[in-house]
């Protein structure tokens, strides 16, 4: 499913008139109607009366930008069902857009209830409120009046009960960015149009937007994006499409041969997940190097389906492997940097870098903060070292060491800075944080949308390395691998998360992989 920013939601009504010859209005009438039929969906519109009086309405709060056109053209339709609406207007209707002004007068036209928010003082009878103050059209703070706007609905919402719904995005989220202003609400529905925003996918505009509703625009705007970098969710679908049948003569030669690098003195169990979920995701053949120091410690605690082998015959150790995963546990001593400069040159074969070989890398790219400011794109990042083509999986931590930038900047330019390092680097990015996000070389970039907080413990990011490194093992592209890979380890811990809120550890996450792989075979 796409996933729309501001910057796209502009290009679709700017290109999509001018393009396909559906007019901006056209789309407008069908954004109304989607609001229309998602409230419909939540409730018995013509029972509005059940709740608290006979006299209960929708009551539309609208902007005077299109966000706010919107909500009339809602409203209209509401009026010609029978149900009953009243409108309040918020700012200044002498300095509203073409179409707003053209939707107030249908509305006035046919005698819908239109209150300045000034004169309006009936919140007892509101059954809904849809909020159309604005959408993806924000710029800046919100406005000082906006804010008392919104803290009214929010106390009246508390006093009366009654839902609130967003039209498009809350007033106060950057649909891009998911940031929210000072003053944004929290909100019961969403109903966004096209696609989903990006903004209610990322946290804080996540946690605001309540339940996300798409309305169609009726018109397929897919078609105007033309070479557009796209952003795209990670879901079931998607992940259904990209899990092949293995062929049923299918050996553990043709299934892949992993090898998994990591381990320390002190860092033990790391590397030993990474390498048994390799197992649990299916490889033919995994094995995991390690120091010689703690090789005896290690084969005496890992699953017996895994070969150990000693980092110090390293050359060897790298013949005739699938994929190389390196870095879970791997310390950070100095003579860790030579070490994975080492694998680097001697391995050409497809290649995961995770955590300490992450971290060994140091800087390999700056940002320009003024460019991230401003959006100027093409200049936010610069390269300062050039990597192989490989999958990276860095937290934020790791991720803001990668590219030298405070870990509050890249929350809130997280899909940016994740798309264009992928592409300045050529490499598949697995940015794991919340949502985790899977940016690839020809900026594509997969936003993760399931998983739980349950997540949240040490050791599933091991886990994580290990499952792309054994689908990778078994053929599939380092992008399909890091896709699926992000998809099958959310899931299973979903699965889980159905009997245990948290407390189920990265070895459970590992082991229940496999009836994920069913669930996506329809097995
Ligand atoms: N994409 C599509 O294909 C389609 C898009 N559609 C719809 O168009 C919407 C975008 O409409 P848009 O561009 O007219 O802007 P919009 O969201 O109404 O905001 C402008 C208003 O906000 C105000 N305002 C701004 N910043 C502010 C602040 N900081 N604090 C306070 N106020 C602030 C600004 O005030 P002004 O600056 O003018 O005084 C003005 O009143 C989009 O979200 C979707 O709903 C649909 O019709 C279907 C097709
Ligand atoms: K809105």
């Amino acid at each position: 499913m796409n996933i729309l920013t501001t910057e796209d939601a502009r290009f679709i009504d700017r290109e999509v008139p001018k393009q396909l010859g559906v007019s901006l209005e056209i789309l407008m009438e069908n954004a109304g109607r989607g609001i229309v039929d998602a409230l419909w969906g939540q409730y018995d519109l013509f029972s509005l009366d059940n709740a608290r009086s006979i006299n209960s309405f929708v009551l539309f709060i609208c902007g005077t930008g299109n966000n706010g056109a919107d909500g009339l053209v809602a409203a209209r339709h509401l009026m010609e069902q029978g149900v009953p609406v009243q409108i309040v207007l918020v700012g200044d209707t002498s300095k509203c857009s073409d179409l707003f002004a053209l939707q107030l007068e249908r509305c006035e036209a046919m005698g819908c209830i239109i209150d300045m928010y000034d004169e309006f003082n009936d919140w007892s009878n509101v059954a809904v409120a849809v909020e159309g103050i604005m959408g993806t059209g924000l710029t800046g703070k919100l406005r000082d009046l906006t804010v008392d706007v919104l803290h009214d609905i929010d106390t009246m919402r508390s006093q009366y009960n009654f839902d609130l719904w967003a039209i498009d995005v809350p007033a106060g989220l950057d649909a891009t960015t998911g940031q929210i202003a000072e003053g944004t609400l929290a909100y019961d529905y969403t109903v966004t149009f096209g696609a989903i925003k990006q903004g209610l996918l990322l946290y804080p505009g996540k946690a605001v937007g309540g339940i996300a509703v798409v309305a169609p625009l009726g018109a397929p705007w897919q078609k105007v994006l033309g070479d557009r970098d796209i952003t795209v969710t990670i879901d079931s679908n998607l992940a259904e499409k990209l899990i092949n049948y293995r062929i049923p003569m299918a050996h553990k030669g043709v299934n892949g041969n992993a090898l998994i690098i990591g381990g320390s003195n002190d860092m033990i169990g790391a590397p030993i997940l990474a390498a048994e979920a390799a197992v649990h995701s299916g490889a033919g053949k995994v094995t995991l190097g390690v120091p010689e120091v703690i090789k005896p410690v290690v084969q005496g605690r890992i699953i017996p389906e895994v070969m150990v082998t000693s980092t110090e015959a390293h050359k060897a150790m790298l013949e005739g492997r699938q994929v190389v995963a390196m870095g879970p546990g791997l310390g950070r001593t100095s003579d860790i940097p030579d070490f994975v400069d080492s694998i680097l040159d001697s391995y050409e074969g497809p290649l995961v870098l995770d955590a300490d070989a992450l971290y060994a890398l140091g800087h390999v790219g700056s940002v320009d903060k003024d460019a991230l400011r401003d959006g100027e794109i093409e200049s936010i990042y610069a390269v300062e070292r050039d990597l192989p083509y490989c999958v990276m999986t860095p937290h934020l931590g790791e991720f803001s060491r990668l590219i030298d930038l405070p870990i509050k900047w890249i929350e809130r330019h997280y899909i940016t800075l994740a798309r264009e390092f992928a592409k300045k680097h050529q490499v598949v990015l697995v940015l794991k944080g919340i949502p985790s996000v899977v940016a690839l070389p020809d900026g594509t970039v997969y936003v993760n949308t399931i998983g739980n907080a349950g997540m949240g413990s040490g050791g599933m990011g091991d886990v994580l390395t290990g499952v792309i490194a054994g689908f990778i093992s078994q053929g599939y592209s380092l992008q399909d691998s890091a896709v699926l890979g992000v998809y099958v380890h959310s899931r299973s811990a979903d699965i889980l998360n159905d009997t245990k809120a948290w407390g189920y550890t990265p070895s459970d996450v590992s082991t229940s992989l496999g009836c994920v792989i069913s669930e996506l075979l329809g097995e």
